[in-house]
């Protein structure tokens, strides 16, 4: 008997506790499927605007998908306090490389976006349904990812592009989504992307998401992400063999201001030893 009143009284004192942990991850999972759903809803509201305005696949239907995006920030309750966007206004093509944590990385994206910028994105995503075809509207340039030799031909194509349709193109270094609270080492296909097309790198960082979104942690609230744009990276001095020394430098700019917006001491790595 003594057992059934221990067992009843674990369950009164845990309970409680184990359905805050299933609410938690619930109401986790629950606003990323909203998100989604936001993302689709827009989207598919968008596509018919874009067509109308702009007959097709086109940047300046990036100004519409960034007015669309740009309201999504209140559903979530995310702040953005942005600084040196003035280095955004250079004159004529560029590559914009920034740090990767989230799908959430969309608003903070579409927030500073600059006109006649496209993204570079996985190929998967243009299968992402209405939000695939968005994209594909907006002009985003999609890589296979598992095959480098295709992702580095398509490259080599979006350097002309660049020049030849004066286009920024916005890409995440990283490769992947990271929500580590630190930056992953950085990929060379932007540096390479800046030097064949003859033209300056703008790194932009966001600051760690963690202490409001938390995938572990089934941790997502309001809160507000500090943004930073770097000055202009001048490449025109640099040849083919500075490609190593120029990812490593981005890297460990990027990633001091990254600790340094997130709050974080900073320590320095090297990231050709990080790599896996
Ligand atoms: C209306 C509402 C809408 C709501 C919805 C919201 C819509 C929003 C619209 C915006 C959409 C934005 C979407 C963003 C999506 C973001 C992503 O998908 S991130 C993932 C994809 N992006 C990337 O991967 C970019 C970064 N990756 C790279 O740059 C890579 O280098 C690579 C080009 C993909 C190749 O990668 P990999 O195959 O892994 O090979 P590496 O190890 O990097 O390189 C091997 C080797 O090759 C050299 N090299 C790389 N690139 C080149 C090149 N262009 N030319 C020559 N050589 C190259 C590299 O130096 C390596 O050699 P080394 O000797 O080791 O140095
Ligand atoms: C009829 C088909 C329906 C398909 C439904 C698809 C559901 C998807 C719906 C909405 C997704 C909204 C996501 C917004 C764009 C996110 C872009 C993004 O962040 O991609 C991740 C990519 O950077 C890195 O990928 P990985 O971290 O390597 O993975």
């Amino acid at each position: 008997m003594d057992v059934w009143w221990a067992l009843l009284y674990a369950m009164l004192l845990l309970g409680p506790f184990l359905l805050m942990q299933v609410s938690s991850t619930f109401k986790f999972h629950f606003k990323i499927f909203s998100y989604c759903i936001l993302c689709l809803t827009l989207s598919a509201l968008a596509v018919p605007v874009c067509l109308l305005r702009n007959g097709g696949r086109t940047v300046d239907n990036m100004r519409i998908i960034r007015a669309f995006v740009r309201t999504m920030k209140y559903v979530y309750g995310l702040r953005f306090q942005v600084k040196g966007l003035e280095n955004f206004e250079v004159d004529g093509p560029c590559v914009i490389i920034s740090n990767h944590q989230s799908i959430l990385d969309m608003m903070g994206l579409m927030e500073i976006l600059p006109d006649r910028c496209v993204q570079i994105a996985k190929k998967e995503l243009m299968f992402a349904g209405s939000v695939g075809l968005v994209t594909y509207l907006g002009g985003v340039i999609y890589i296979n990812r598992k095959r480098t030799h295709d992702a580095k031909s398509i490259m080599g194509g979006v350097a002309q592009a660049m020049t030849d349709d004066n286009l920024k193109v916005w890409v995440y270094p990283e490769g992947t989504r990271n929500n580590s609270g630190d930056l992953l080492p950085f990929k060379k296909g932007a540096f390479h992307l800046a030097l064949q097309a003859k033209v300056p790198i703008i790194p932009v960082v966001y600051s760690s998401f963690t202490s409001f979104y938390d995938k572990k942690k089934s941790l997502f609230t309001g809160g507000t992400i500090k943004v930073e744009v770097l000055p202009k990276i001048d490449i025109s001095e640099l040849q083919e063999e500075d490609i190593a020394g120029l990812t490593e430098r981005c890297f460990n700019d990027m990633r001091q201001v990254f600790f340094r917006l997130s709050g974080k001491p900073y320590t320095p790595i090297k990231q050709s030893s990080s790599r896996q």
